[in-house]
């Protein structure tokens, strides 16, 4: 069992507030994304959760195996940093053998990670070739490799995903589900929200520091578009202004003749809107428009940007204007 618990996380660099006031908490056996554009904190988060740095306020708690730990053990954790750092002028298989031996891996266990995941990952011809060989998106999958071949309870994994095909992302999806359906616990950041909608279980969205939505896809869904559109489609030809008297509606768009998409007004069920709408005419079709995370993502961190107090120009003296 691993339970990562973050309270109130905290963390300066001189003028910035890369972290401010960060609470999450990360289950066994979940894959938990951390999202939001470049500079939001998500890397500044993730180095404190290996420790790398420490938060200037807040604190973390590991559960693991029962225990109360202040850091993560080696072994129990793979972790892919922002800054790759393999030797590029050693082979795929010296730079995997050398890590396997770091994390305590024998000769045997490495040997068979390296021809499992070479085979899963298509890098079994590159074995014997060194690194400065390899495209960017092979080096990645080497990384990844580094950090899985031990067979850690818990991968943390700075944009996995970067530098990677589609068809090399989609191999890395299938195999972190796989993890996870084994039991290995998955914190991620990434920028790739099509692949994180079918991936995660639980996000965390920041924006300069700060939280903008938090918990599962239906959580943060509704937590970014609280208006919920519907769309409606009608077996006869209605006229544009058809669902404009319903008490039930808010709001209705006319797509055509046939279909029309609306919002609900407060406090009304969806089965009162179905029975004023099958008043209306006959439904030949009414489902409920989910907006993309991608979509979501955009205008949530457009929206907190434009909440974000603009800096006043300051004079020399450091006083604000
Ligand atoms: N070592 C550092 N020294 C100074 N500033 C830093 C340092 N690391 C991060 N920052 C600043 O902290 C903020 C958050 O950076 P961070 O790398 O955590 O963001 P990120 O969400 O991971 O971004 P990206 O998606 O571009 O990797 C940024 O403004 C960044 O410039």
């Amino acid at each position: 069992m691993l339970r990562i618990s973050a309270f109130q996380i905290e963390k300066s660099y001189s003028t910035v507030k890369a972290v401010n006031g960060i609470s999450f908490d990360v289950q066994s056996g979940q894959i938990f994304a951390l999202l939001g554009p470049n500079g939001a904190g998500k890397s500044s988060l993730i180095r404190m959760l290996v420790g790398l740095t420490r938060p200037d306020a807040g604190q973390i708690r590991i559960e693991y195996k029962g225990e109360e730990l202040s850091t993560l053990p080696q072994r129990c954790y793979g972790y892919l940093p922002e800054d790759r750092g393999l030797y590029q002028d050693r082979t795929v298989r010296q730079n995997l053998t050398y890590i396997g031996k770091l994390r305590g891996m024998t000769t045997a266990e490495i040997s068979t990670a390296l021809i499992h995941w070479c085979t899963r990952l298509d890098l079994l011809e590159k074995m014997d070739d060194n690194l400065t060989k390899l495209s960017k998106g092979n080096q990645q999958k080497v990384q990844l490799i580094s950090c899985v071949m031990h067979a850690p309870d818990l991968l943390i994994l700075d944009e996995p995903f970067s530098g990677l095909d589609p068809v090399n992302q989609e191999h890395v999806l299938s195999i972190l589900t796989e993890l996870k359906q084994s039991g290995t616990t998955v914190i991620l950041s990434a920028h790739q929200m099509a692949l994180i909608e079918r991936l995660a279980d639980q996000m965390l969205l920041l924006n300069k520091g700060q939280l903008v939505a938090q918990g599962s896809l239906t959580e943060v869904s509704r937590q970014l578009d609280p208006q919920q559109w519907f769309e409606v489609c009608f077996e006869q030809q209605l006229p544009a202004e058809a669902l404009a008297h319903l008490t039930a509606v808010a709001e209705a768009k006319a797509i055509d003749g046939h279909k029309f998409q609306l919002t609900l007004k407060p406090d009304v069920s969806v089965s009162q809107l179905l029975q004023q709408l099958s008043a209306v005419a006959e439904l030949a079709d009414f489902s409920r428009i989910q907006p993309s995370l991608h979509q979501l993502y955009l205008t949530a961190v457009q929206q907190h940007n434009q909440q974000q107090p603009v800096s006043q120009p300051k004079d020399a003296e450091g006083v604000a204007a």
